[in-house]
């Protein structure tokens, strides 16, 4: 066999596509752009590179780029000062810290501090148990751009059997739980779990968030399974996910590529997100569910 190619990359754009549209209507509506500032404190090239991709998809869609940089010595203070600006701004709907923060700051308490109505990465434990309990929130980008990609793909998902491999609060946990709430049956596998290969052999979805390059083998895959691979990982030959993609592609019914797979998908939602937020915020009816 030798699997579809799940486009995420044309999938983003179709999904940028609407977020523009509706944002066109939010500013005709609401008589001013929806906004979106980001944070990155330090110059680390990679989220760099990353928050100005952000800024441009964002201008792109018709919303409000603001972007904030702070030395990566600033204090920890300075930095929470800036959140609540930022809180307390109303031509900002979305608040953005990028991840990683530098070893002195804490990133939960930056997390708590940013407003929940303007947590669009929906990383703040109140979207969190939102999440988790089944209320209206916002779900972290990452995960739910996967799950689109797995709706795309497959329709419903009621009773397949997922492996999700991570259990981080950014991607595995929140990913476990979109998927539970979509009604497959869901294993989550971790650094812990004895017989990896054994759960990814019963799987009609894997879902791979590990931070190990190609560490999943094609061998523990069951024949048709789709293989959603979140990973972004740097080599010497360019970027690899966590997925051993030639040979998952032999046996997979389907799997997403790097690049082009999750990472797009990634920060079209982040758009989605601070637009539906700024018809929150705005109190603006909007039906969510058209994008
Ligand atoms: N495409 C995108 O938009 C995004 C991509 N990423 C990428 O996704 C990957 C995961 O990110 P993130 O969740 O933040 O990473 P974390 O490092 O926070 O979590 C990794 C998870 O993998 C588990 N793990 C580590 N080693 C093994 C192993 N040998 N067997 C099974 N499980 C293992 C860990 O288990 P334990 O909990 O036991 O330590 C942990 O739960 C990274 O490559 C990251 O770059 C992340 C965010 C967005
Ligand atoms: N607060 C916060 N929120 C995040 O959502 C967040 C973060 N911090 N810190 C870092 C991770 C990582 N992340 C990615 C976004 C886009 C791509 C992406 O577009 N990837 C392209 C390739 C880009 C490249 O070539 O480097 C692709 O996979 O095709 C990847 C990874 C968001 N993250």
């Amino acid at each position: 066999m030798t699997a579809r190619i799940i486009d995420g990359k044309a999938a983003a754009a179709d999904l940028r596509a609407r977020v523009g549209d509706a944002a066109a209507a939010f500013e005709a509506k609401a008589g001013r752009k929806a906004g979106l500032a980001v944070v990155l404190v330090g110059e680390d090239p990679a989220s760099a590179v990353y928050v100005r991709s952000k800024g441009k998809a964002t201008v792109a869609a018709g919303m409000a780029s603001f972007e904030h940089r702070l030395d990566a010595d600033v204090a920890e203070a300075d930095l929470l000062a800036l959140v609540d600006r930022l809180n307390a701004d109303p031509a900002v709907d979305g608040i953005l810290v990028q991840l990683p923060l530098p070893k002195h700051i804490r990133e939960s308490v930056v997390i708590e501090r940013i407003v929940p109505e303007k947590d669009v990465d929906g990383f703040h434990p109140v979207n969190a148990g939102r999440l988790a309990t089944g209320l209206e929130g916002f779900v972290p980008c990452t995960p739910l751009g996967c799950l689109m990609l797995l709706k795309t793909e497959l329709g419903d998902l009621t009773g397949k059997d997922a492996v999700v491999i991570g259990r981080s609060n950014i991607v595995g946990k929140p990913m476990a739980a979109l998927l539970t709430r979509a009604s497959a049956t869901v294993t989550i596998a971790h650094s812990r779990t004895k017989d990896l290969a054994g759960h990814v052999a019963r799987a009609d979805i894997v879902v791979a968030a590990v931070g190990i390059a190609q560490f999943v083998k094609g061998e523990w895959l069951k024949p048709g399974a789709t293989v959603i691979d979140v990973g972004i990982n740097r080599t010497d030959t360019g970027l690899v996910g966590d997925v051993d993609f030639d040979s998952a592609a032999s046996v997979a019914a389907a799997i997403t590529p790097v690049p082009g797979g999750v990472g797009p998908m990634t920060i079209a939602v982040l758009l989605r997100n601070t637009l539906v937020a700024a018809y929150r915020n705005a109190d603006v009816a909007f039906d969510e569910d058209s994008l």
